[in-house]
């Protein structure tokens, strides 16, 4: 609670909440994990090569939304590379990282970018090109216009980074951020009926990144509330196709009723339901007919 004249103020909840999914792919001691770190925790530290993968997780308000990064931090051991694409699932937005003092790195970020590009449909994972390590500027191998060339070339974003001096590194997040937030708002206007009832049969088995990836269809959640209205028969009424409780910290939701079976669920008293003004909507069909995909 905020204090304005002694008295309690509500701080304002952000609307919106954008979890993401962020893979950090690279050589062997590029400094990912560094930057994460740096990122997660404004810390620097001698850290042990990664194992298999690392995960962190920041949330970062931005005016009305907040964005949840969840940073899957791989290895980049060559021993590990068969193993790199399984991190791939599901994901929104990738820092290809290289150090700029290692020509070798650059080069095999290349090659971390055809393997993106078989696990992923153009335009469907944000990338961000990073050159990190600038304080050992004397050592480069890696000029800035190289970078940026062979990031323009791909249609990426590019950055260059000290994990060590903390520059530019929330810079870089952010802007991956905002792309994807971008990304997504643009084209979260609506949703076509079929990707609706195929994004119900998905809901209960993955996140709401997963199942938008599934239907190709970008699906938020509608949040139903006194002020909307919106009980069973109402939405049964409006053509709702499906409803479910809120996901859960790891954002799967628990459980996925049809407006139907919430609707009898209700009549005969039986649970489980979910509390009255905390249920949230997949999609529904509006008056028109029309299909549609809200949020709250
Ligand atoms: N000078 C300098 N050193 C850095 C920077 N970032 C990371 N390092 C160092 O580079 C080494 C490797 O860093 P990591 O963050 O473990 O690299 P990684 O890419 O996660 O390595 P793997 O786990 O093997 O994939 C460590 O000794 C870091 O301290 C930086 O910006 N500048």
């Amino acid at each position: 609670m905020a204090q304005a004249n002694g008295a309690p103020q509500p701080v304002a909840a952000p609307s919106q909440l954008y979890v993401f999914k962020l893979v950090l792919l690279g050589s062997g001691s590029v400094g990912k994990s560094s930057l994460a770190l740096r990122f997660v925790k404004n810390d620097f530290k001698s850290i042990l090569p990664t194992v298999g993968c690392a995960f962190f997780t920041k949330v970062v308000d931005v005016g009305t939304a907040s964005l949840k990064f969840e940073i899957w931090d791989t290895a980049g051991q060559e021993k590990y590379h068969s193993v790199c694409h399984l991190y791939f699932r599901g994901a929104n937005a990738a820092l290809l990282v290289y150090d700029i003092t290692s020509k070798d790195s650059f080069c095999r970020a290349q090659q971390w970018l055809k393997d993106l590009e078989k696990e992923f449909l153009p335009g469907e994972v944000v990338v961000m090109l990073v050159g990190n390590k600038t304080d050992l500027g004397e050592k480069r191998e890696v000029t800035f216009e190289e970078g940026k060339e062979f990031a323009e070339r791909q249609n990426l974003l590019f950055m260059e980074t000290s994990a060590k001096l903390n520059h530019q590194v929330t810079e870089a997040f952010s802007a991956i951020g905002e792309r994807v937030t971008a990304t997504q708002e643009s084209q979260g206007r609506g949703v076509g009926t079929v990707s609706a009832l195929l994004a119900l049969l998905f809901w209960s088995s993955g996140t709401q990144q997963e199942v938008s990836r599934r239907v190709r269809a970008p699906v938020s959640w509608l949040w139903v509330n006194d002020r909307e209205g919106w009980g069973p028969r109402a939405a049964l009424g409006r053509g709702v196709l499906g409803w479910g409780t809120p996901p859960t910290p790891n954002n799967r939701p628990p459980a996925v009723f049809t407006a139907r079976e919430l609707l009898q669920r209700e009549e005969r008293k039986e649970g489980p339901m979910p509390p009255r003004g905390d249920a949230r909507l997949a999609l529904g069909r509006g008056p028109a007919g029309q299909a549609k995909c809200c949020a709250r």
